[in-house]
Protein backbone atom coordinates (compact mmCIF):
# COMPACT_ATOMS: atom_id res chain seq x y z
CA UNK A 1 0.00 0.00 0.00
CA UNK A 2 1.69 3.47 -1.15
CA UNK A 3 2.10 6.09 1.47
CA UNK A 4 -0.82 8.06 0.35
CA UNK A 5 -2.96 4.86 0.32
CA UNK A 6 -2.16 4.15 4.30
CA UNK A 7 -2.44 7.59 5.40
CA UNK A 8 -6.44 8.45 3.88
CA UNK A 9 -7.52 4.85 5.28
CA UNK A 10 -5.94 5.84 8.77
CA UNK A 11 -7.85 9.01 8.35
CA UNK A 12 -10.85 7.22 7.76
CA UNK A 13 -10.33 4.44 10.11
CA UNK A 14 -9.67 6.95 12.97
CA UNK A 15 -12.42 9.64 11.89
CA UNK A 16 -9.94 12.18 12.66
CA UNK A 17 -7.72 14.40 10.35
CA UNK A 18 -5.86 15.86 13.41
CA UNK A 19 -1.71 15.22 13.63
CA UNK A 20 -0.86 15.56 16.94
CA UNK A 21 2.95 17.38 16.83
CA UNK A 22 5.73 16.16 19.04
CA UNK A 23 7.95 19.04 19.86
CA UNK A 24 8.90 18.34 23.41
CA UNK A 25 10.54 22.07 25.63
CA UNK A 26 11.92 21.08 28.75
CA UNK A 27 10.25 24.14 30.42
CA UNK A 28 7.19 23.26 29.64
CA UNK A 29 7.16 19.53 30.60
CA UNK A 30 4.29 18.62 32.89
CA UNK A 31 5.91 18.92 36.22
CA UNK A 32 6.59 15.05 36.95
CA UNK A 33 8.78 14.89 33.89
CA UNK A 34 10.47 18.37 34.73
CA UNK A 35 11.33 17.09 38.47
CA UNK A 36 13.20 14.11 36.74
CA UNK A 37 15.55 16.78 34.45
CA UNK A 38 18.39 18.38 37.07
CA UNK A 39 21.17 20.64 36.00
CA UNK A 40 21.90 20.50 32.34
CA UNK A 41 22.10 17.05 32.40
CA UNK A 42 20.83 16.39 28.14
CA UNK A 43 20.87 12.05 28.91
CA UNK A 44 18.16 13.04 32.00
CA UNK A 45 15.94 15.37 29.13
CA UNK A 46 16.10 13.28 26.97
CA UNK A 47 14.69 10.60 29.00
CA UNK A 48 12.09 13.08 29.99
CA UNK A 49 11.61 13.84 26.24
CA UNK A 50 10.80 10.19 25.74
CA UNK A 51 8.60 9.25 28.42
CA UNK A 52 6.75 12.13 27.83
CA UNK A 53 6.28 11.62 23.69
CA UNK A 54 5.56 8.17 24.52
CA UNK A 55 2.89 8.28 26.57
CA UNK A 56 1.45 11.11 24.55
CA UNK A 57 1.36 8.52 21.74
CA UNK A 58 -0.31 6.11 23.86
CA UNK A 59 -2.81 8.50 24.64
CA UNK A 60 -3.75 9.52 21.43
CA UNK A 61 -3.16 6.57 18.84
CA UNK A 62 -7.23 5.30 18.80
CA UNK A 63 -7.94 8.86 18.09
CA UNK A 64 -5.37 9.95 15.57
CA UNK A 65 -3.89 9.05 12.18
CA UNK A 66 -0.28 10.39 12.76
CA UNK A 67 2.05 12.08 14.49
CA UNK A 68 4.64 14.10 13.52
CA UNK A 69 7.60 15.17 15.33
CA UNK A 70 10.23 18.17 15.51
CA UNK A 71 13.36 16.75 14.98
CA UNK A 72 14.61 20.49 16.01
CA UNK A 73 13.26 19.61 19.86
CA UNK A 74 15.35 16.59 19.90
CA UNK A 75 18.32 17.62 17.96
CA UNK A 76 18.60 20.60 20.48
CA UNK A 77 19.95 18.43 23.05
CA UNK A 78 22.36 16.05 21.13
CA UNK A 79 23.51 12.76 20.44
CA UNK A 80 20.91 11.64 23.50
CA UNK A 81 18.27 14.02 21.43
CA UNK A 82 18.53 11.81 18.68
CA UNK A 83 18.46 8.61 20.47
CA UNK A 84 15.18 10.22 21.84
CA UNK A 85 13.51 10.98 18.37
CA UNK A 86 14.23 7.19 17.39
CA UNK A 87 12.55 5.99 20.22
CA UNK A 88 9.66 7.85 20.19
CA UNK A 89 9.65 7.28 15.99
CA UNK A 90 9.94 3.58 16.82
CA UNK A 91 6.75 3.43 19.54
CA UNK A 92 4.52 5.31 17.22
CA UNK A 93 5.08 2.68 14.75
CA UNK A 94 3.98 -0.08 17.44
CA UNK A 95 1.27 1.90 18.28
CA UNK A 96 0.23 1.64 14.37
CA UNK A 97 0.33 5.97 13.90
CA UNK A 98 1.56 6.87 10.73
CA UNK A 99 5.11 8.74 11.58
CA UNK A 100 5.72 12.49 9.76
CA UNK A 101 9.24 13.70 10.73
CA UNK A 102 9.40 17.23 10.75
CA UNK A 103 13.24 17.64 9.57
CA UNK A 104 12.95 20.19 6.85
CA UNK A 105 15.86 18.35 4.86
CA UNK A 106 17.03 19.02 1.28
CA UNK A 107 20.72 19.37 -0.45
CA UNK A 108 22.05 18.44 -3.98
CA UNK A 109 20.68 15.51 -5.30
CA UNK A 110 23.55 12.45 -4.16
CA UNK A 111 23.20 14.36 -0.56
CA UNK A 112 19.46 14.48 -0.70
CA UNK A 113 19.34 10.89 -1.82
CA UNK A 114 21.28 9.83 1.79
CA UNK A 115 18.27 12.13 3.35
CA UNK A 116 15.98 10.15 1.85
CA UNK A 117 17.59 6.74 2.82
CA UNK A 118 17.93 7.64 6.50
CA UNK A 119 14.36 9.08 7.02
CA UNK A 120 12.09 7.34 4.31
CA UNK A 121 10.46 4.46 4.51
CA UNK A 122 9.17 1.68 7.06
CA UNK A 123 8.39 -1.24 4.71
CA UNK A 124 10.69 -4.68 4.97
CA UNK A 125 13.11 -5.08 3.58
CA UNK A 126 14.12 -1.98 3.20
CA UNK A 127 13.46 -0.58 6.22
CA UNK A 128 15.24 3.11 7.05
CA UNK A 129 17.40 3.15 9.98
CA UNK A 130 15.15 6.16 11.77
CA UNK A 131 11.46 3.83 10.39
CA UNK A 132 9.15 7.33 9.75
CA UNK A 133 6.60 7.28 6.98
CA UNK A 134 7.09 10.44 5.15
CA UNK A 135 9.28 13.44 5.86
CA UNK A 136 9.02 17.05 5.24
CA UNK A 137 11.61 18.79 2.94
CA UNK A 138 12.35 21.83 1.36
CA UNK A 139 12.31 22.85 -2.31
CA UNK A 140 15.10 25.43 -2.59
CA UNK A 141 17.61 23.09 -4.28
CA UNK A 142 15.30 22.54 -7.31
CA UNK A 143 13.73 19.44 -8.79
CA UNK A 144 16.69 17.74 -8.99
CA UNK A 145 16.73 18.18 -5.22
CA UNK A 146 13.37 16.58 -4.98
CA UNK A 147 13.86 13.05 -7.21
CA UNK A 148 15.80 11.21 -5.02
CA UNK A 149 12.94 11.68 -2.32
CA UNK A 150 10.68 10.28 -4.54
CA UNK A 151 12.43 7.72 -5.85
CA UNK A 152 12.71 6.36 -2.50
CA UNK A 153 8.87 6.93 -1.67
CA UNK A 154 8.51 4.61 -4.66
CA UNK A 155 10.98 2.02 -3.59
CA UNK A 156 9.26 1.95 0.32
CA UNK A 157 5.76 3.39 -0.37
CA UNK A 158 6.69 6.31 1.80
CA UNK A 159 5.75 10.04 1.18
CA UNK A 160 7.41 13.19 1.39
CA UNK A 161 5.77 17.16 2.58
CA UNK A 162 7.36 19.85 0.26
CA UNK A 163 7.29 23.33 2.13
CA UNK A 164 5.18 25.02 -0.53
CA UNK A 165 3.03 27.69 1.35
CA UNK A 166 4.22 28.16 4.93
CA UNK A 167 2.32 29.22 7.95
CA UNK A 168 5.17 31.48 9.17
CA UNK A 169 4.12 35.43 9.26
CA UNK A 170 7.34 35.73 7.32
CA UNK A 171 7.70 33.28 4.71
CA UNK A 172 5.63 35.47 1.49
CA UNK A 173 8.99 37.29 1.53
CA UNK A 174 10.46 34.61 -0.79
CA UNK A 175 7.27 32.08 -1.67
CA UNK A 176 4.74 35.06 -2.47
CA UNK A 177 7.61 36.56 -5.02
CA UNK A 178 6.22 36.74 -8.40
CA UNK A 179 8.56 35.21 -11.24
CA UNK A 180 7.48 35.03 -15.38
CA UNK A 181 3.42 36.09 -13.93
CA UNK A 182 3.17 33.30 -10.88
CA UNK A 183 4.43 33.22 -7.48
CA UNK A 184 7.02 31.02 -6.31
CA UNK A 185 4.82 28.92 -3.83
CA UNK A 186 2.98 28.59 -6.92
CA UNK A 187 5.63 27.40 -9.00
CA UNK A 188 6.55 24.96 -6.50
CA UNK A 189 2.87 23.55 -6.36
CA UNK A 190 3.13 22.75 -9.96
CA UNK A 191 6.07 21.18 -9.67
CA UNK A 192 4.66 18.62 -6.45
CA UNK A 193 2.20 18.11 -8.86
CA UNK A 194 3.85 17.07 -12.10
CA UNK A 195 6.05 14.59 -9.63
CA UNK A 196 2.94 12.59 -8.23
CA UNK A 197 1.64 12.74 -11.52
CA UNK A 198 2.69 9.36 -12.48
CA UNK A 199 2.38 8.01 -9.04
CA UNK A 200 -1.20 8.09 -8.22
CA UNK A 201 -2.89 5.50 -6.24
CA UNK A 202 -6.83 4.41 -6.71
CA UNK A 203 -8.02 7.64 -5.04
CA UNK A 204 -5.96 9.68 -6.86
CA UNK A 205 -3.25 10.57 -4.31
CA UNK A 206 0.82 10.34 -4.77
CA UNK A 207 3.61 10.49 -2.40
CA UNK A 208 4.36 14.01 -2.90
CA UNK A 209 2.60 15.88 -0.31
CA UNK A 210 2.26 19.79 0.73
CA UNK A 211 2.80 21.51 3.77
CA UNK A 212 0.27 24.54 3.58
CA UNK A 213 -0.02 26.57 6.47
CA UNK A 214 -3.59 26.95 8.63
CA UNK A 215 -2.95 30.71 8.88
CA UNK A 216 -3.28 31.41 4.92
CA UNK A 217 -6.87 30.28 4.56
CA UNK A 218 -7.47 31.81 0.95
CA UNK A 219 -4.10 30.71 -0.25
CA UNK A 220 -5.19 26.97 0.85
CA UNK A 221 -8.14 27.33 -1.03
CA UNK A 222 -6.33 28.24 -3.76
CA UNK A 223 -3.32 25.07 -3.24
CA UNK A 224 -5.88 22.13 -2.79
CA UNK A 225 -7.09 23.05 -6.64
CA UNK A 226 -3.24 23.20 -7.79
CA UNK A 227 -2.20 20.55 -6.10
CA UNK A 228 -4.88 17.97 -6.33
CA UNK A 229 -3.03 14.47 -5.88
CA UNK A 230 -1.23 16.19 -2.95
CA UNK A 231 -2.19 15.21 1.00
CA UNK A 232 -1.91 18.59 2.33
CA UNK A 233 0.36 18.64 5.97
CA UNK A 234 -1.40 21.79 7.42
CA UNK A 235 -0.06 23.58 10.29
CA UNK A 236 -0.41 26.63 12.17
CA UNK A 237 -4.08 25.50 13.77
CA UNK A 238 -4.50 26.51 17.74
CA UNK A 239 -1.37 28.24 19.06
CA UNK A 240 -0.36 29.85 15.45
CA UNK A 241 -4.02 31.16 15.36
CA UNK A 242 -5.33 28.80 12.56
CA UNK A 243 -9.17 27.66 12.94
CA UNK A 244 -11.73 24.85 11.95
CA UNK A 245 -12.69 26.94 9.16
CA UNK A 246 -9.35 28.07 7.87
CA UNK A 247 -8.53 24.44 7.34
CA UNK A 248 -12.02 22.90 5.96
CA UNK A 249 -10.98 23.71 2.43
CA UNK A 250 -7.91 21.40 2.66
CA UNK A 251 -10.33 18.24 2.80
CA UNK A 252 -11.28 16.38 -0.22
CA UNK A 253 -15.27 15.42 -0.74
CA UNK A 254 -14.30 12.01 1.14
CA UNK A 255 -13.18 14.03 4.30
CA UNK A 256 -9.38 12.43 3.58
CA UNK A 257 -7.12 14.05 1.99
CA UNK A 258 -5.16 16.38 4.09
CA UNK A 259 -4.47 16.04 7.99
CA UNK A 260 -3.92 19.79 10.12
CA UNK A 261 -1.23 19.26 12.66
CA UNK A 262 -1.07 21.01 15.97
CA UNK A 263 1.43 20.90 18.62
CA UNK A 264 1.68 23.16 21.61
CA UNK A 265 -1.88 22.93 21.93
CA UNK A 266 -2.06 19.47 22.67
CA UNK A 267 0.95 18.20 24.04
CA UNK A 268 1.30 21.36 26.10
CA UNK A 269 -3.03 20.96 26.87
CA UNK A 270 -2.20 21.05 30.80
CA UNK A 271 -1.29 24.57 30.97
CA UNK A 272 -4.64 25.79 29.57
CA UNK A 273 -6.98 26.98 31.49
CA UNK A 274 -9.81 24.75 29.88
CA UNK A 275 -8.42 21.25 30.67
CA UNK A 276 -7.79 21.90 34.59
CA UNK A 277 -5.52 19.53 35.95
CA UNK A 278 -4.12 18.58 39.51
CA UNK A 279 -1.91 20.80 40.59
CA UNK A 280 1.07 18.68 40.44
CA UNK A 281 0.03 18.08 37.07
CA UNK A 282 0.24 14.53 37.42
CA UNK A 283 -2.73 14.03 35.71
CA UNK A 284 -1.72 15.86 32.41
CA UNK A 285 -2.33 13.08 29.93
CA UNK A 286 -5.97 13.64 30.82
CA UNK A 287 -5.36 17.19 29.46
CA UNK A 288 -3.87 15.49 26.28
CA UNK A 289 -6.22 13.13 24.93
CA UNK A 290 -9.29 16.19 26.01
CA UNK A 291 -7.46 18.45 23.80
CA UNK A 292 -7.52 16.07 20.99
CA UNK A 293 -10.98 15.31 20.92
CA UNK A 294 -11.86 18.80 21.29
CA UNK A 295 -9.78 19.27 18.22
CA UNK A 296 -11.27 16.23 16.46
CA UNK A 297 -14.48 17.57 17.02
CA UNK A 298 -14.20 21.31 15.98
CA UNK A 299 -12.70 19.79 12.43
CA UNK A 300 -15.57 17.86 12.12
CA UNK A 301 -18.06 20.63 12.67
O1 LIG B 1 4.84 25.98 7.72
C1 LIG B 1 5.12 25.35 8.75
C2 LIG B 1 5.86 24.18 8.70
C3 LIG B 1 6.07 23.49 9.87
N1 LIG B 1 5.61 23.94 11.05
C4 LIG B 1 5.88 23.12 12.26
O2 LIG B 1 4.63 22.65 12.78
C5 LIG B 1 4.62 22.72 14.19
C6 LIG B 1 3.60 23.73 14.66
O3 LIG B 1 3.56 23.78 16.06
P1 LIG B 1 2.40 24.54 16.88
O4 LIG B 1 2.82 24.40 18.29
O5 LIG B 1 1.11 23.85 16.59
O6 LIG B 1 2.41 25.95 16.40
C7 LIG B 1 6.05 23.07 14.60
O7 LIG B 1 6.78 21.87 14.73
C8 LIG B 1 6.56 23.85 13.41
O8 LIG B 1 7.97 23.77 13.29
C9 LIG B 1 4.89 25.09 11.09
O9 LIG B 1 4.42 25.54 12.17
N2 LIG B 1 4.65 25.76 9.93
Amino acid sequence: MTFATRLNAAILRTGSVTCVGLDPRLAQLPKPLRDLVTGDRKDLAAAAYTQFCCEIIDVVADLVPCVKPQAAFFEQLGPAGMVSLGEVISHANRAGLIVITDGKRNDIGSTATAYADAYLGSSEPNRSPWGSDSLTVSPYLGRDSLEPFVEVCDLRAAGIFVLVKTSNPGGGYLQDLSVDGKTIYQSVAELVTELNRPRLDADGYGPVGAVVGATYPEQLVELRKAMPHSILLVPGFGAQGGSADDVRAALDANGTGAVVNSSRHIIFAHKREEFSVAADESNWQDAVRAATLQMNEQLKG
